[in-house]
């Protein structure tokens, strides 16, 4: 890729043989590292809400490539709104509490109501009513399952008082709770899916909505990729509309730090099928260094490229596809790694038995669940050189422990790299999983809310709830 910094001599591992990756030889980067976004503007990631703020300010740039061509995501931050413009206004904000729920409606996971509690004290202090909103699964209709009651102890607990919860989202009740919501209470309204309207974008009952609240907060960088009455109607109703402080670190790190990363920018995609990747792959293409594949869609490589795979998973309709990616892969310099070797089942199970082989050496009726040893060692040399790192996506199926070292492994290396300040983006689903599970999320650089969100952002696609708000009005930088 047209990049000076990006590594000359890293031999391009279009081949898949064992004898290629391990003879490849990675020259390590002498450079100084650089400290991560948050830390090179002077605050810390443990001060989201004075980072996000800065961030928007200073770092709210032109970036990104959309359906339509080059755009501005800069938008309106809620930190542009100050007490004068918040105190005593009902501000209508949009979260994405969609948590998962046990059998017993326990939360299993609170990263997403935490990851929003920096917008909603933000607005607290300053004296505003905050009318939370958000979706909770994907409920046809009234689903008492999906009623976000089950939110009110965790959410209380975090801002720190009681909040109040409506058994609606539009209607006269709901109107009745927000007009007796005191300067700097918060009023949580039940799931907005519980009305088809909300999917529809239904212009009159999004209007309905804003007719509750005088600004409006999209802090739902989950459900950004979604034009629904609550993320992207309601704007069209209320002014300012604004971005919380999540949305917006989101959009530095998955669009800003993206579109001009430190060098060498290094991607690593694995996940299930290259189908599902193609976009963020071809994508990724135009931007990084050194791209590295795992996960199941390197079969489709390995079988497009002639080798025998057993039976793993391979989709026989993209082996010219894998093969047009590695031709522009090399037309573009981009330094693009395959593993070199697997580690194979006899059954797609947790107790299968397993051994590790070259990636040239699958025999039939096994399966690889994994990277092998040989390609976390390549892998690792090559991130070593690196500057950004972003992931997508797990190495194997690391929802089996015997099939789950290679991503641990991964998520390991980028926790170290981060700690010495490589910029480190997690880049949502199953990758954020495996960097929970082996306890190093609160080292890395920024990790993404969002699953489909974070997709699309990285494919390069506009999402309708960020387009819709207000621009940020130019600073000087
Ligand atoms: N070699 C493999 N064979 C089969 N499945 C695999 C293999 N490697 C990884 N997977 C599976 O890929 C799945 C994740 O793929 P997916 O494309 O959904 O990734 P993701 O982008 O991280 O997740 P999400 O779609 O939630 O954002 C995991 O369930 C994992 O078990
Ligand atoms: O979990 C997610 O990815 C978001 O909350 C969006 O949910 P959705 O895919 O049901 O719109």
């Amino acid at each position: 890729m047209a990049s000076a910094a990006a590594p000359t001599t890293f031999s391009l591992l279009h081949s898949a043989t064992p004898a290629a990756s391990s003879s490849s030889r990675v020259q390590l980067s002498s450079s100084l590292r650089v400290r991560p976004l948050t830390r090179r503007l002077g605050f810390t990631a443990a001060d989201p809400l004075l980072a996000a703020n800065v961030a928007a300010r200073v770092a709210a740039v032109k970036v990104g490539r959309g359906r339509r061509g080059v755009v501005s995501m800069a938008k309106k931050s809620v930190g542009d709104l100050s007490a004068a413009d918040l105190k005593g206004k009902k501000v209508f904000v949009r979260a994405d509490l969609n948590v998962p729920l046990d059998d017993n409606q326990n939360i299993t996971d609170d990263t997403r109501i935490r990851a929003a509690i920096p917008t909603i004290k933000y607005l607290i202090q300053n004296g505003a009513k905050v009318i939370l909103s958000s979706h909770l699964g994907r409920p046809k209709g009234v689903t008492p399952k999906y009623s976000l009651g089950p939110l009110v102890p965790r959410l209380s607990e975090l801002i720190g008082f009681p909040v109040v919860k409506a058994e609606d989202s539009i209607g006269p009740e709901v109107e009745k709770l927000v007009a007796s919501l005191p300067d700097g209470g918060v009023l949580l309204l039940e799931n907005v899916r519980f009305y088809k309207e909300e999917e529809k974008n239904d212009p009159e009952h999004a209007k309905k909505l804003a007719s509750l609240a005088d600004l409006f907060v999209n802090d739902a960088f989950g459900t950004a990729h979604r034009a629904h009455a609550s993320t992207e109607g309601v704007t069209k109703f209320l002014k300012p509309s604004v971005a919380g402080f999540l949305l917006q670190k989101e959009l530095d790190y998955l669009v800003g730090a993206v579109s001009s990363p430190k060098r060498p920018f290094a991607a690593i995609v694995g996940g299930s099928k290259v189908s599902s990747k193609i976009g963020v792959i071809e994508s990724l293409l135009e931007k990084v260094d050194i791209l590295l594949l795992g996960g199941g869609m390197i079969f489709t490589f390995y079988k497009a490229q002639g080798l025998s795979v057993g039976s793993s998973l391979v989709e026989e309709d993209k082996l010219d596809l894998a093969t047009t990616l590695l031709a522009k892969a090399k037309e573009k310099g981009v330094s693009l790694l395959l593993p070199s070797d697997v580690v194979i089942a006899d059954k797609f199970a947790p107790d299968a038995n397993s051994k590790v082989v070259p990636a040239s050496a699958i025999p039939d009726g096994w399966m690889g669940l994994d990277i092998g040893p040989d390609s976390v060692k390549s892998f690792n040399e090559a991130l070593d050189t690196t500057k950004t790192i972003i992931w997508n996506g797990p190495m194997g199926v690391f929802e089996f422990d015997k099939f789950a070292v290679g991503t641990e492994a991964i998520a390991k290396k980028l926790a170290d790299l981060s700690e010495k300040g490589v910029t480190t983006i997690i880049g949502g689903g199953d990758s954020v999983a495996a960097v929970e599970k082996v306890g190093v999320a609160n080292v890395m650089s920024h990790i993404s809310t969002g699953g489909g969100a974070s997709l699309e952002l990285l494919e390069g696609k506009e999402l309708p709830g960020v387009v819709a708000l207000d621009e940020a009005t130019p600073v000087p930088v």
